[in-house]
């Protein structure tokens, strides 16, 4: 009887003495394993491609020596971003990038509120030389956690935080069965077609549903490393607006390109396959509109092809403003060939302002709305261009309800370096 009462206390000591419960860890484990399948076999893996571009990606990423190009690498070195200056504790897997997926409908509006910078001031206290710790999620997101004590401040978050409303998604609906093309409509509006040699103009040439998800990818890979931040110039000015940089970084301090983003010293994220693909579909559609010009032989003399490998994000908030510039930091081949550049506008409608010279006064207006796509290659390649407002209030109400942008103007500049 003292032995059984001594044999049952042992045991109870050593139960209640024993760090973790056994059926706990073994919960634990399998839990573990099956997430691990899950990431591997499941959706998450399968949308990696869609995103990053990795299989077939005909990106191409560059290292750099000294600012100058030595040679071209595959795309998947521009994803693996260990080598950023803070992100020790990312791997190829935990990058929210590679989870994420332009076709597929992922509701990014649960992300940690306190990472948020809060208004598009707060980046410029983002101090260089602290390194920024990239962690990922339970929801698989990367995100960086500023270092214990670190004058760090996150990305700047396009989406404001909060919840989607139920009626939303009805109302997009509506709005894509109102759309008489939803893949690519081209009508015949104010300011559509050619606007001089080499311009063109696609008016509400991106669906809506792509919009939404041009937005949402945003948002992910610009709460990561290489992430939106507010660039300044070698004067120490700031610009008015948030970057971020795909493909190559190009800093405004030094107008040059290079592998790595000033803010928080990671590789930026590659390019979204998808993006890709709607440039070179634009560049079709602008050749088609070009061509129903008689007179010309061969488009491409007029506007040439080519392959993003670069693509500048810009968030401009209602406040926000570019000055009238020119865009020659790309490689003097691709600048002499007059390879365009390729706009995206989405989200509140702008002011946009081109001509040969830098005086607003002798420039052209042109409003840009959500979905717009301008080109500008061949002879207008050289243009000197600038955003001088952001109309407030313009964006197409469904993607605000969808995606919960901020007041403001999202807009993809792609290039070929
Ligand atoms: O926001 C725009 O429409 C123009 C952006 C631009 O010119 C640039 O990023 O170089
Ligand atoms: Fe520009």
């Amino acid at each position: 009887m003292v032995f059984m009462y001594r044999l049952v206390k042992a045991k109870t000591f050593r139960l209640l003495t024993s760090p973790v419960p056994v059926p706990y860890i073994s919960r634990q484990i399998c839990s573990g394993l099956l997430s691990i399948r899950k990431m591997n076999g499941g959706k998450d893996s399968a949308s990696e491609d869609s995103i990053s571009g990795r299989a077939n990606s005909t990106s191409l990423c560059r290292d750099f020596a000294g600012g100058a190009a030595i040679k071209l690498r595959p795309s998947p070195d521009c994803i693996d971003r260990r080598e950023c200056r803070g992100a020790v504790e990312t791997s190829s897997n935990s990058l929210g990038v590679r989870h994420g997926s332009f076709g597929k409908r992922r509701s990014m509006i649960d992300l940690r509120s306190e990472q948020r910078s809060g208004d598009g001031n707060s980046s410029k206290f983002r101090n260089k030389n602290i390194p920024a710790r990239v962690k990922r999620s339970k929801s698989g997101q990367s995100y960086r956690k500023p270092d214990e004590g670190a004058n760090h401040v996150a990305p700047f978050d396009i989406c404001l935080s909060g919840s989607r409303d139920s009626t939303v998604l009805k109302s997009l609906q509506e709005m894509e069965e109102n759309q008489e093309n939803v893949e690519h409509p081209i009508e015949e509006s104010g300011g559509q077609g050619v606007l001089r040699p080499g311009m063109v103009l696609l008016k509400r040439y991106i669906s809506l549903g792509d919009q939404i998800e041009m937005v949402k990818t945003c948002r992910e890979i610009g709460l990561g490393p290489g992430g939106f931040y507010r660039p300044g110039y070698k004067n120490g000015a700031k610009l008015r607006l948030q970057m971020m940089c795909l493909g190559l970084n190009w800093d405004p301090e030094t107008r040059k390109y290079e592998d790595q983003s000033p803010a928080d010293g990671c590789k930026p994220p590659c390019i979204p396959r998808k993006f890709n693909q709607l440039v070179e579909t634009a560049i079709q559609d602008a050749h088609g509109l070009l061509g129903k010009d008689c007179t010309l032989s061969n488009v491409e003399d007029m506007l040439p092809a080519m392959s993003p490998d670069i693509c500048i994000v810009n968030f401009y908030t209602t406040t926000g403003r570019l000055g009238l510039h020119q865009d020659r930091d790309e490689s003097s081949e691709s600048l002499d060939k007059g390879l365009p550049v390729v706009s995206f506008s989405v989200g509140d409608s702008a002011e946009f302002l081109y001509g040969d010279q830098r005086d607003v006064n002798k420039a052209d207006k042109v409003v840009l709305e959500s979905g717009d796509v301008l080109i500008f290659g061949g002879k207008s390649r050289h243009i000197f261009h600038g955003v001088t407002s952001v109309i407030p209030d313009s964006a197409p109400k469904a993607l605000i309800e969808e995606t919960r942008l901020r007041p403001g103007r999202l807009n993809l500049t792609f290039r070929q370096y």
